[in-house]
């Protein structure tokens, strides 16, 4: 390309001269996407031959195991080293202790061994909180309307060596409960689970993102109040910091913050700060946002869901879970 100059004044340095064809762009990008870079979580319920769509989630599916297993082997070819599974369990199954969290036969157990079985090649993330399985919707056992922290963490380390026992490859717990993956690691080890890894929702917000993830499991309508007590205040990120410092020395092998977006400068802090892998989580409002706008034709999807993942990336994210794995995987191969 040549273009006339008048002879005052150029710039002789023109940052444009990188960008002016596709293989240069493509020489100097600093940051990639790849599909190891992707964990998607998938909703599994009971029955078989169910597939139940998600009003605030287009695209996304609650599956029943018996097209989950096919499901996650197809996540397996596109690329996607691992899967976060997220049980929906009937209301009447439900009690106040959440008591078939601890249930080595519940619907998470099962999934877990069926799909270790079927697609032994590809990661199972295992969701540990009470939510799913609480009659009130919480994250734990409540008493006077507070969320008791011992008598919850005595139930997510049921909860997580269950888990463990069926094949879970990493145990993730998203409660927000504190000490609890310090005592997960002790029981974990005690068993025998030596290699089972833990994801700790180290910096877990209290957030209005999480309400498609409330419908997807049917909790939202259970839930009174809040979670302002457990999860964290959006205002600080000095005490992420200082969540993510106690998680690491109680033997977390990799930090989860969550959600993405709105907080991706908690997620550069905690890559440049410890240097652990660092993983943030796409939540069901802000995929259900790019949904929207893409349904209505105000923005391209697939383009703006592939910005989305590459600045997770650029922030520091080693891996990011985002309901549009699938999605991104199928674009990253051009199929
Ligand atoms: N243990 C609860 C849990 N695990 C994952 C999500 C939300 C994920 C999403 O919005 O995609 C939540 C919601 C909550 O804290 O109420
Ligand atoms: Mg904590």
């Amino acid at each position: 390309m040549s273009h006339s100059q008048p002879h005052t004044a150029f710039p002789r340095s023109r940052p444009r001269r990188n960008r002016v064809d596709g293989w240069t762009r493509r020489l100097v990008a600093e940051n990639h996407l790849t599909t190891s870079d992707l964990i998607w979580p998938v909703f599994v319920v009971e029955g078989e031959n169910q597939r139940q769509p998600i009003a605030s989630m287009p695209g996304v599916e609650r599956l029943s195991l018996d097209l989950l297993v096919p499901a996650v082997a197809q996540a397996r070819d596109l690329g996607i080293p691992c899967v976060a599974l997220f049980p929906v369990i009937p209301v009447e199954r439900k009690d106040p202790a959440g008591s078939l969290s601890g249930d080595p036969d519940n619907l998470m157990c099962r999934a877990i061994r069926a799909i270790k079985q079927a697609v032994p090649d590809i990661g199972i993330l295992g969701d540990v909180a009470l939510d799913p399985y609480t009659s009130h919707g919480h994250d734990g056992i409540v008493r006077d309307g507070y969320v008791l922290n011992e008598e919850t963490v005595d139930a997510l380390v049921r909860q997580s060596l269950v888990q463990a026992d069926a094949g879970c490859d990493i145990v993730a717990p998203s409660d927000m409960m504190d000490g609890r993956i310090g005592a997960i690691r002790d029981a974990l080890e005690g068993r025998g689970h030596t290699l089972t890894r833990i994801c700790a929702y180290a910096a877990k917000y209290a957030s209005a993102f999480y309400g498609p993830f409330r419908d997807a499991v049917q909790t939202g309508g259970l839930l009174k109040g809040d979670k302002k007590t457990y999860q964290m205040d959006p205002a600080n990120a000095e005490e992420a910091l200082r969540e993510v410092a106690l998680d690491i020395a109680e033997g977390a092998d990799m930090v989860m913050v969550k959600p993405g977006l709105p907080y991706l400068d908690i997620v550069r802090r905690v890559k440049d700060g410890f240097g652990v892998p660092t993983f943030a989580y796409h939540v069901s409002g802000e995929y259900a946002m790019l949904r929207a706008a893409g349904g209505h034709g105000w923005l391209n999807y697939d383009a703006a869901l592939l910005e989305t993942l590459l600045g997770f990336k650029r922030a520091g994210a080693d891996a990011v879970l985002t309901y549009g794995a699938v999605d991104a995987a199928r674009l990253l191969r051009g199929n």
